[in-house]
């Protein structure tokens, strides 16, 4: 959290692949829908036209995020055009296509032992609204030491933690990192792999809003 301790987070809801996972979102009062984006290694992976479909169930207060990696200048900008509200950016920056942008982003850290942070000229760090931190392999469900949060600066950005977040443990996450925002995936997914369950929601949003 920008300076403060801060127990109840809002939420991120990532990876949705139909209309359903969508509503859920409505349901839950989530406050974030991620889309993966042009990352066909992901079986969470839609196209654009694909979120914009799923994207008529949110409503109008939910934020849509592309989640991307490494996105070329052409990726962001039709990003930009499609009318989500933020872009996350695992891998590069392409800074040439983002000088241009005017998306706010949320610069991914994929942690693995120690937290590094990245140095920007003032016109990128200006756009960029949050972090989100990550495991080491984005999307996997891993988790890693939530307390290397402590380590780093925060400077009036949005803290978003991620990486293996689920039911059982993102209390613990709360109560040791007090992130802005918690940001969940594989931890509500169906067991089949595709597309988010209810009850996994369910017992998400309980403990993340202590009811
Ligand atoms: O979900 C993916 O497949 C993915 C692919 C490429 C970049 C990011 C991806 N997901 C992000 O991973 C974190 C947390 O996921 P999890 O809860 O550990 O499964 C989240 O920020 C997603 O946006």
């Amino acid at each position: 959290m920008a300076g403060g301790v801060n127990l109840e987070p809002q939420i991120k809801i990532c990876g949705l692949v139909n209309d359903e996972d969508a509503r859920l979102l409505v349901k839950y009062k989530i406050q974030y829908a991620g889309f993966v984006l042009f990352y066909p290694k992901s079986k969470r992976c839609v196209s654009i036209d694909q979120a914009r479909e799923i994207m008529k169930n949110l409503s109008p207060e939910i934020k849509t995020v592309a989640v991307t990696v490494s996105p070329a200048k052409s990726q962001i900008e039709e990003i930009e055009r499609a009318g989500f509200d933020l872009i996350q950016i695992h891998g590069t920056m392409d800074m040439e296509g983002l000088e241009h942008s005017s998306i706010p982003i949320l610069r991914a850290v994929n942690v693995d032992t120690q937290i590094q942070m990245e140095k920007f000229t003032k016109h990128i760090e200006d756009k960029i609204s949050g972090y989100v931190f990550d495991g080491k392999n984005p999307g996997n469900g891993e988790k890693f030491d939530w307390a290397l949060l402590d380590t780093i600066v925060k400077h009036n950005k949005k803290i978003m933690l991620a990486g293996g977040l689920n039911a059982d443990n993102v209390r613990r996450a709360i109560e040791t990192a007090s992130p802005d925002i918690v940001d969940v995936s594989s931890g509500v997914e169906k067991d089949c792999g595709i597309g988010k369950e209810e009850s996994k929601i369910k017992a998400f949003v309980k403990a993340v809003r202590n009811q």
